[in-house]
């Protein structure tokens, strides 16, 4: 005879299918739609012609009239018109909020962060950051940690993978490198993932993971998959529980660290902050948004940069040859002025992520019913979403030649750089919430840039692959990193042991 346990254990599990099928049925997405486009999202049948979710998009917007598409099933509505983009972050700015959807998927990871809020949590950390930013002592700040980081740790591992002739794999250098660069910012810790000689810190680990998750969050059709998982801790929802964890434990002992060695005469974000807020939840939340806005973005842009400047050693050349005129040949870059005096690489970077911008779509939320400018009819509820990766293919915005690399497009008749209207290059968002760290990360990228094109070259080690793969995130990374080969310029190799004696 089964014992009373078995039986108890028996309907216990029939019910739970049960409950977890009827909540599956009430909660189904309510657009459940047999539409082409919806079809082959929910098949993934749009892999058998595209290499990413991301081009799958872009040949529809393409194909769209009015650069608008509908996934019926996530209740998207997905844009590449500038004037819709316009629209939504400036125009009617209040009624596309992030939304509790989205401050939901990432709310354990982000908390009440920045990036994670809407309204007055929102307009007094977007005040106290762009006054915090604006002053000249943290850019100065922010250039001493950058040159820092370029000087005893980037160009160092460089010189020595160039003498062995190995493989690098140059995503996981520039994470690393970001990973330091925005946690001495903002934290004023260092915590040496570029000294390759000491195994990755268990804070970037835990942090790639719990941002990793939380995006997989977002790709469910119904947000009770996740949901159910988190409740009964299984999975996906145990492993980020646990990464969220570990964040948070150090977080707070790099919190209670800095309280306790005084943070007044500091110069990290942090510190700055801690002078006008106590709560010290709400404090690891304000940093850690910092993280991911600043880590995996400039990683992300640094990576495809470099892609597309070794399959186009004319931009290589062009690059160089500027910096020696304006710099000086053998000369270091002091100061941010002279980077601003780099009008050809500043073009080069941006030319770069217009192909590749490291955040390829953003959605908000739609409060009330709306008609976007070009007509479109969204639904109060549902999601809207501009698309930068597909806006920067568009003939119609770019030319016949949107999709070459071209940076010369970005300079005008006299040979300087001009920007573009951000709603038509939202790649750091634009209007009302446009990126607070957009100047530090071009600093960033360009300096990291200079640095490495005038003493390195660098080769790919699969050039025949002509579309990267990406992989699912919040920020783009390529799929199997970018290796590659380094190799020292000869011209350059004195003056680098010139520096060093
Ligand atoms: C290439 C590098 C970067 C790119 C492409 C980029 C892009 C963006 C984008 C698209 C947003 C809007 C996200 C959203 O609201 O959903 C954003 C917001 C933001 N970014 Fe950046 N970012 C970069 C680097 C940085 C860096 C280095 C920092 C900090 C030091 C930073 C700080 C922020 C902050 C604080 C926000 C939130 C602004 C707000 O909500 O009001 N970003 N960024």
């Amino acid at each position: 005879m089964a014992s009373p346990y078995f039986l108890i254990l028996f309907l216990f599990t029939i019910s739970f299918f049960f409950l977890f099928f009827i909540l599956c049925y009430l909660l189904r997405p309510k657009f459940w739609c047999k539409c082409e486009i919806c079809n082959s999202y929910i098949s993934a049948s749009w892999s058998s012609k595209f290499t990413n979710l991301c081009d799958w998009y872009t040949h529809l917007l393409k194909e769209s009239p009015t650069r608008t598409i509908h996934i019926h099933v996530l209740g998207n509505t997905i844009t590449a018109n500038p004037e819709n983009v316009e629209y939504m972050l400036k125009t009617r700015f209040e009624n596309f909020p992030k939304g509790k959807t989205f401050s939901t998927i990432l709310g354990d990871f982000l908390g009440r962060g920045i990036f994670n809020v809407d309204g007055d949590l929102w307009k007094f950390q977007r005040k106290m950051t762009s006054l915090e930013l604006g002053r000249n002592s943290i850019r100065s700040y922010a250039f001493e940690v950058i040159h820092d980081e370029i000087q005893q740790r980037l160009l160092p591992l460089l010189s020595c993978v160039a003498k062995k002739d190995e493989i690098l794999d140059l995503q996981d250098v520039f994470r690393r490198f970001s990973f330091d660069s925005i946690c001495r910012f903002s934290f004023g810790l260092d915590p040496k993932c570029l000294e390759l000689s000491l195994p990755i810190s268990e804070f970037a680990i835990s942090f790639d993971l719990a941002s990793q998750l939380s995006a997989e969050r977002a790709l469910n059709v119904s947000p009770i998959v996740w949901k159910i998982k988190r409740f009964l801790n299984i999975g996906s929802e145990k492993k980020l529980k646990k990464a969220i964890k570990m964040i948070n434990i150090l977080a707070q002992e790099v919190i209670r660290q800095r309280r306790k060695l005084g943070f007044s005469n500091h110069k990290d974000l942090l510190s700055r902050f801690m002078g006008t807020i106590a709560n010290e939840t709400y404090l690891r939340d304000i940093v850690i948004s910092f993280l991911l806005a600043g880590r995996d973005t400039v990683a992300s842009a640094l990576t495809s940069f470099f892609w597309l400047v070794a399959r186009h050693p004319q931009v290589f050349e062009k690059i160089r040859d500027e910096a020696d005129k304006v710099i000086g040949k053998n000369h270091e870059i002091t100061n941010c002025e002279q980077l601003r005096e780099l009008h050809y690489l500043q073009a080069a970077v941006y030319e770069s992520m217009r192909l590749f911008p490291p955040i390829q779509f953003d959605s908000k939320f739609c409060l009330e019913d709306d008609f976007l400018p070009n007509g479109t009819f969204v639904k109060k509820g549902t999601r809207v979403t501009y698309h930068p990766y597909a806006m920067g293919r568009m003939e119609e915005l770019w030319g016949s030649d949107s999709l070459e690399f071209k940076p010369e497009r970005w300079i005008n008749k006299d040979g300087v750089f001009f920007r573009e209207n951000p709603f038509k290059y939202p790649v750091f968002q634009a209007g009302l919430r446009v990126c607070l760290g957009k100047e530090m990360a071009l600093v960033e990228i360009k300096s990291v840039a200079l640095s490495f094109l005038r003493r390195f070259h660098v080769e790919l080690v699969h050039p025949s692959h002509h579309t990267p793969r990406f992989s699912p995130g919040l920020t783009a990374s390529f799929r199997g990193g970018l290796p590659v080969f380094v190799s020292e310029n000869s011209s350059t190799t004195n003056a680098c042991s010139l520096k060093q004696t």
